[in-house]
């Protein structure tokens, strides 16, 4: 026996009008309403006065249809179960019908008669069972498709929660972006601070600027005015400074003449007298006694025993020359004093400088410098082509233009050696004189000098010449007369006029008597040589003193080499060259009597040469 069923809720189910079946009992939307206030099957069935076991069945029918619906309801199904108890509530209409009974509005139940209720009982159970199966199958189905239905949902919310995964990630980024979007903003924030701050700046320099602009266009206004006044200035100074310089052009030929006049009147061959001073060893015998009594006379003094030696002798041999420079004197004040001579040479005059003495007396010192020379004791030969260099750079200004080619040769026993050569002593060199008072001596190497380092060349290579010469002799230097010649041609492109200057720097071999010198052999033909030319120099000296109608020039390479310079057409100058020694007293004597005999010469008017 199953009891009563307790409903604590009341529902409404219907079945679905597309579930009803033609062969069941309920119509298709019928209603049944399942009270759950009471007992209501038990209710029923009292009022109906039906037997119990037909109520534990209804009881039991009414509790399978209640789980049904409610399992319809969890499928969400519950319309189409609605349509079943509406069958259901038919069903039960027609079991009221055909039990003669019917259920009064207030639920009483008339009475039903007892073989044909069970047999309707029987029936409605096993259509009750059938419907049963049929429910269960399609609840079945119901559920097969709720689940699948579910499945569907399942994966659409599965796809979807993706979808919201791949939209979370998305807004990740995009709040990563965001952020980044804020840094930048911020950055950019801070940049377009800064550079408004800069702006506002260069905005302030911008007007400071301007102001300055403003005032320097003033001030350039102000400028081009005076550089207008200024240019008109630099017009007047600049045909002031043409006339100037045609003026100074005409100074400068006249400053020629007026140097040519001064040294005129010197005299055209004037003599320097230089004394070495004492040297080494030197220093321990006797000086030569002299006296100076002014800048160009001195007395040397011989202190001579009597014959019978009861008594000194004081012999006094007064001197007077152009210029006589003491032991002391420098390079630099030699030079000072003939630096008007190389001014001639530039002037277009041949000048000639040569230094005549006993060797050992300074010679090479006064025309060349020591052997390893420096700025101070540099000699004449490379302070004239220093000077020449500077006066040439000054000219220019004036106009002109000058080339400078410098020869260098040696008189070696009478012959002609070209010191800027290959070293080949046999080349035979001839010395001619042109009408117009030029010398050339023929085959010579000829070297432009246009840069003091070139003039340090040449006299290197002439030392070495000399040195390989003098492999086969002792003191080449001092046995052999060495000439420098330095041709300057001028030429003034404003004025049109051309000079043509040579400077001729010699050092004569010594002058030691052959009495004196105790040479033999070679020695001896070497001092022979030297002796013939100097004494062909004293020769022609002494006919030019005594104005002689015939001057012996061509006695010796020597004197017909310096025709020209000692004959009348050149400028010449000659030193001295003595020693301080005592010891060489008799030579000093000797070389300051030529020395004198020298400068008592008057040999005519220098003639300068222009073409
Ligand atoms: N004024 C001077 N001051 C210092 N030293 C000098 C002076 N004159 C000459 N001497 C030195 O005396 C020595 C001889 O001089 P130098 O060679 O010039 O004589 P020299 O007359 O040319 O002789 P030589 O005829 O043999 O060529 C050298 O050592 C030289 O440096």
């Amino acid at each position: 026996m199953v009891g009563p069923t307790n409903y604590k809720n009341s529902f409404d189910v219907t079945i679905p009008n597309g579930s009803s079946d033609s062969t069941s009992d309920l119509p298709a939307g019928a209603h049944l309403r399942a009270t759950t206030s009471g007992n209501s099957v038990e209710h029923l069935c009292e009022h109906a006065a039906l037997p119990r076991e037909y109520t534990n069945e209804l009881s039991e029918l009414q509790s399978l249809l209640v789980n049904r619906a409610v399992e319809s309801k969890s499928a969400s199904r519950v319309n189409c179960d609605q349509l079943k108890f509406s069958d259901f509530e038919e069903l039960r209409k027609q079991v009221e019908r055909r039990t003669g009974n019917q259920l009064s509005p207030n639920g009483s139940i008339a009475t039903i008669p007892d073989s044909s209720l069970q047999v309707e009982i029987s029936r409605i159970k096993m259509k009750s069972e059938e419907q049963s199966k049929k429910y269960s199958k399609e609840i079945e189905q119901l559920r097969s498709q709720h689940e699948s239905h579910l499945n569907a949902l399942h994966q659409e919310y599965e796809t979807l929660e993706q979808g919201k995964y791949a939209i979370a990630a998305e807004l990740d980024d995009a709040q990563v972006k965001i952020k980044d979007y804020g840094h930048e903003v911020v950055h950019l924030e801070s940049t377009v601070t800064a550079q408004s701050q800069s702006l506002s700046q260069l905005q302030i320099q911008q007007s400071i600027d301007k102001q300055q602009i403003e005032e320097a266009t003033k001030t350039l206004e102000t400028k081009l005015k005076d550089l207008a006044l200024l240019s008109s200035q630099l017009c007047e100074a600049k045909s002031h400074i043409s006339q100037m310089e045609a003026k100074l052009r005409f100074e400068e030929t006249t400053r020629r003449k007026l140097h040519n006049t001064i040294q005129e009147l010197k005299g055209n061959i004037r003599v320097f007298c230089r004394m070495r001073p004492l040297l080494g060893p030197e220093q321990m015998d006797d000086p030569l006694q002299l006296s100076f009594t002014n800048e160009d006379e001195m007395e040397l003094i011989q202190n001579q025993e009597s014959a019978n030696r009861s008594k000194t002798i004081i012999k006094s041999y007064p001197f007077s020359f152009d210029k006589i420079f003491k032991p002391d004197a420098t390079q630099s004040e030699v030079f000072e004093e003939i630096s008007q001579l190389v001014q001639s040479a530039l002037d277009g005059y041949p000048v000639c400088i040569f230094a005549y003495g006993q060797t050992g007396s300074g010679k090479t010192f006064t025309m060349e410098g020591p052997e390893q020379p420096d700025s101070e004791t540099v000699g004449i030969i490379p302070r004239a082509v220093l000077q020449i260099y500077s006066t040439v750079k000054s000219l220019k200004q004036k106009g002109w233009e000058y080339v400078m080619e410098g020869q260098f040769l040696e008189i070696y026993n009478d012959t002609i050696h070209d010191l800027l050569g290959n070293g080949d002593f046999n080349k035979k060199h001839d010395i001619k004189h042109f009408p117009n008072g030029k010398t050339v001596v023929t085959d010579l190497t000829t070297v432009i000098i246009d840069s003091p380092e070139k003039m340090t060349a040449v006299m290197k290579r002439a030392g070495q010449n000399r040195a390989v010469a003098s492999t086969h002799c002792n003191d080449r230097s001092s046995r052999s007369h060495s000439v420098f010649m330095l041709k300057l041609s001028g030429r003034n492109e404003i004025s049109g006029e051309t000079s043509q200057g040579v400077l001729n720097l010699i050092d004569l071999a010594g002058s030691e008597r052959l009495s004196l010198s105790g040479s033999t052999g070679d020695r001896l033909r070497e001092t022979q040589a030297i002796n013939k030319s100097l004494s062909c120099l004293g020769d022609v000296i002494y006919s030019l003193a005594n104005r002689e109608a015939h001057v012996p020039y061509r006695n010796s390479k020597l004197t017909f080499l310096l025709q020209n310079s000692l004959g009348g057409n050149s400028k010449t100058l000659m030193f001295v060259n003595i020693s301080s020694c005592n010891a060489h007293f008799q030579e000093t004597l000797c070389s300051l009597r030529f020395a004198t005999k020298v400068n008592s010469c008057h040999i005519g008017v220098a003639k300068r040469i222009t073409k």
